[in-house]
Formats: structure tokens, sequence, C-alpha cells
């Protein structure tokens, strides 16, 4: 009997509670209108004062969808630049809860009920987060659960992320990754910080762990050698640069590397390196690609070196993949002029950290929504064959990179002293791809096993 009522009052309790959080959805969309009229996103027409109509409302697991009618006068960006003044006021109820019946369903009522039940109102109370779009009406997400503000890597994520897969990151309810087997060429853009060469530098460190024997990198580090230095005299590493010239090598190194690799394929009637039975992958990772757009360049040598990288760029993009070749080009100026149409064109993967404007995030996802992330690192939109996903990407510290890069170095070949730095890199290179003509001395190569 005392069990009976003890449990009554439980469930009416949360019952309570749950109402709480459904009414304040139900409340949603009355909320939005009256702080879109507060803070001024309204029109004058005449002697009535326009605000934002409700067209439709769905209900997603996530939480809720709000399609508008914006009126005339009004722009989206007016509503991305109150994107603060709408989530704050839709969570200015500091209480509200998100219990299902199936949480409910999860009390041990021969147990310490007072206990669980302020466990379960401390792990449920929950903040909303909005994010806004604009496809001819305003749709705005009032998502019921945050994403989480940070994740560190871990290395069931090594397990998780089989074959040529890599983490992507954690959404509100789910983990998702993305396999380079099915969409080989990926474009990353962000402004500076929000993430872009971690990213970079954690999809090296997993396939270095997971494709040990497999996988071949060349790799350009247009930020002076900062982001990729410690993966340079990797075994896997077949080309490096960190400047424009040495950047045309590594990519002419690869469009030949592709070009021979057509002809075995046409002379065995082989379509692609599956049907060949070739495991190897080739990685063309280049950090930062506006330094090789030729658009802004002012020397006329350089701006020839630099249009030939575009050339080999577009060959990659266009037939490697057939061949093997993925291309994973990051900027942080996401313009027109800095990436190339045929790198946009073949990447059917994009990963758009916070941008600058709506024009920037057109130029990463096709969409705008960049513009509009919150200001927390790490947090991006993935985009696989159109669908977007907004994640949360796992960091990886660099002590972990280091020792996942470590059983993987070789120690190089040397050039003469006096050598300049460039073409010593280059040599080295070179002499592993097979070129002939280094004067290499010493011939070294030893591989440090785990
Ligand atoms: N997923 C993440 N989670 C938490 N912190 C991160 C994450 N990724 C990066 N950081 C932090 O942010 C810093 C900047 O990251 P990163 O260098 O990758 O940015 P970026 O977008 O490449 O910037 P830039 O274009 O200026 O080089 C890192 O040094 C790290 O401290």
């Amino acid at each position: 009997m005392f069990f009976e009522i003890g449990s009554s009052v439980v469930m009416a309790g949360v019952a309570g509670y749950t109402f709480l959080y459904q009414s304040g959805n139900a409340n949603d969309n009355s909320k939005i209108q009256r702080i879109a009229a507060n803070s001024g996103l309204t029109v004058k027409e005449g002697k009535k004062t326009r605000t934002i109509q409700l067209l439709r409302k769905t209900k997603y697991d996530w939480g809720f969808e709000y399609v508008y009618r914006v009126p005339l006068g009004l722009s989206f960006s007016d509503f991305q630049n109150k994107r603060d003044q709408l989530q704050d006021g839709l969570n200015n109820k500091s209480s509200l809860l998100n219990i299902t019946l199936d949480d409910v369903l999860t009390i041990d009522f021969k147990k310490d009920l007072l206990q669980q039940l302020k466990d379960l109102f401390k792990e449920k109370k929950s903040q909303k987060e909005i994010e806004l779009f604009y496809d001819g009406a305003l749709k705005i997400r009032v998502y019921s659960k945050l994403m989480p503000e940070a994740i560190e890597w871990d290395e069931t994520l090594l397990e998780k992320c089989k074959g040529w897969k890599v983490p992507i990151g954690e959404t509100r309810d789910t983990f998702i990754s993305h396999d380079f087997e099915k969409t080989p060429h990926m474009l990353v853009g962000g402004s500076t910080g929000g993430g872009k060469s971690s990213f970079l530098d954690m999809v090296i460190c997993h396939l270095l762990n997971n494709q040990t024997e497999n996988v071949k990198f060349h790799l350009i580090d247009l930020k002076g050698g900062v982001e990729f230095f410690r993966f340079k005299d990797c075994k896997q590493v077949v080309s490096y640069a960190e400047e424009p010239d040495e950047a045309l090598q590594c990519l002419e190194s690869a469009t030949n590397k592709i070009k021979e690799l057509q002809e075995t394929f046409r002379k065995r009637g082989v379509r692609n390196c599956k049907e060949a039975g070739i495991k190897e992958r080739h990685f063309i990772i280049i950090d930062e690609i506006a330094e090789i757009s030729s658009a802004d360049e002012p020397d006329k040598e350089v701006k020839k070196i630099k249009e030939q990288c575009e050339y080999h760029i577009s060959q990659i993009a266009r037939i490697g993949r057939s061949q093997g070749f993925r291309i994973i080009t990051a900027t942080q100026h996401p313009t027109q002029d800095y990436v190339p149409k045929s790198v946009k064109r073949n990447s059917d993967a994009r990963l758009c950290f916070r941008v600058r404007d709506a024009v920037a995030s057109k130029v990463v996802l096709d969409t705008t929504g960049g513009e509009s992330l919150p200001k927390v690192v790490g947090r991006a939109i993935y985009q696989d064959k159109g669908e977007n996903t907004t994640v949360q990407l796992p960091y990886l510290e660099t002590g972990t990179m280091d020792k996942m890069t470590h059983p993987h170095i070789v120690i190089r070949a040397r050039k003469e002293e006096g050598s300049t730095k460039e073409s010593d890199k280059t040599n080295g290179q070179n002499r592993k791809e097979g070129a002939t003509g280094g004067t290499d001395t010493l011939v070294i190569e030893e591989t440090e096993l785990s």
C-alpha cells in the first residue's frame, strides 16, 4: 500500500515535470514570435506591424522545427543576428526537463526514490539550442538536447572506425564517421581556430593506425609546416611540401602515378583499383589551399606555379578516385576564387566549421548554415552526398597524436650538406618514390615498430 502511494506520488511528480517540458515546447512558437517582435524583427506596412508568421511545425526525435514566412523587408541575416536573443528567450525558464516514459521506467522503487529522482532531474534538466536555416522560408530548429561542447578522442574510436572510415563526431544522439571508400574527396572550410587542422591530423592518425600498410600520404602543409611536420618522416608519407613549388612536385608525382595506374588498368582490362585488387589508397591532404590559389598572386613566376598546382588538383579530383586517390582540401578562406570548381564538384563530402557569413557557407556546403553555428571549437556541419548533420568533433590532443605517429617514423636519407631545405625534402621523397637524380650520401631506413 505504502509502495503504491509512494510510486503514484512519484509518477504524478514526474508527469508534472514532463508536462512542464511538453508545454514548454507548445509555447515555443508564441515565444519565438514575441521575441521576434520585441527584438525589432518587424516591418511596418501602412498602419500594420508585421512579423514572422508560422507556416508549419514538425516534431522530430531531436525536438521541433518551426517554419515561418518572413515579411518583405526582412532578410535571413536579420534573424541570424538575433539568434542569441531567440535562443536565450526560449531558455528563460531555468528548469525545463526532458523526461520520457522510458526514463520513468528506469526508476527502481525498491531503492532510494528521492536520490533517484534527484539524479534523474539533474541529468535531464535541459537547455534548448536553436539552429536557423533559410530556403525561401525561415526554419528554426529547436533542439531539446544540447550538443556536447567538447569530446575527447579515445582509443575506442579506432575500433568504431574500421577500414577507410574516420570519426566525424557526435550528434545529439549518435556517433557518425566518414567512409573514404564511399565518398573519396572532402572539402573542409571554416574560420580560423574552428578545428580544421586538428581534424586533418586526426584523419592522418586514424589511417596511420588502421591502414598502416595500405595508406600513402601526400601532405601539403602551406601553413609553414606547423600542422603536418610531425608526420613528414612517417613511412607512409610519400611526398611532403611546405611551399608552392614543393606542392607542385607533390601534385605532379601524384598525377603521374594516376596516369601510370590508368595505363596499367587499361592493359589489364580493369576499371578501378578494387577490380585490380589494389589495396593501396593515396591521400592528398592540402592545408590551406588558398595559399596555392593563383587568383591574387602578383608574382608572375609564382602565379604560373600556382596555376599548375590548380591544374593538378583538378586532375586528381576529376580522375583520381578509380585509381585510389583521395583529396582532402582545407581552407579558412572559403571563396569561389580559392576553392577550385573541380574540387567542389568532386568533393561529395564537406565539413564546414563556423564561417563568417552565408556566402562562405555556400562555398563550402552549397547552402547556408555554417555562419549560424555556435562559437564552439570543433562544432561543424558534416555533409555527405548532400545531407547535412551538425556534429561535435572529437579532439585528439598532441601528446596522443605523437604516440600514434611515433611507431611509423623512419630515418630518412639526408641530402648533401648545404642543400636547400626544399630540395632536401623533395629529393628524399623522390628517392622513396623511385625517382632518379638525387645526391643522397646516406641511406638508412629504419622502421621503429610499436
Ligand atoms: N574538436 C575540437 N574540440 C575542442 N578543441 C579543439 C578541437 N579542434 C581544435 N581544437 C582547439 O582549437 C585550436 C585550433 O584548432 P585548429 O588549429 O585545428 O583550427 P583551424 O581551424 O585549423 O585554424 P586555422 O585555420 O587558424 O589554422 C587547437 O589548437 C585546439 O586547442
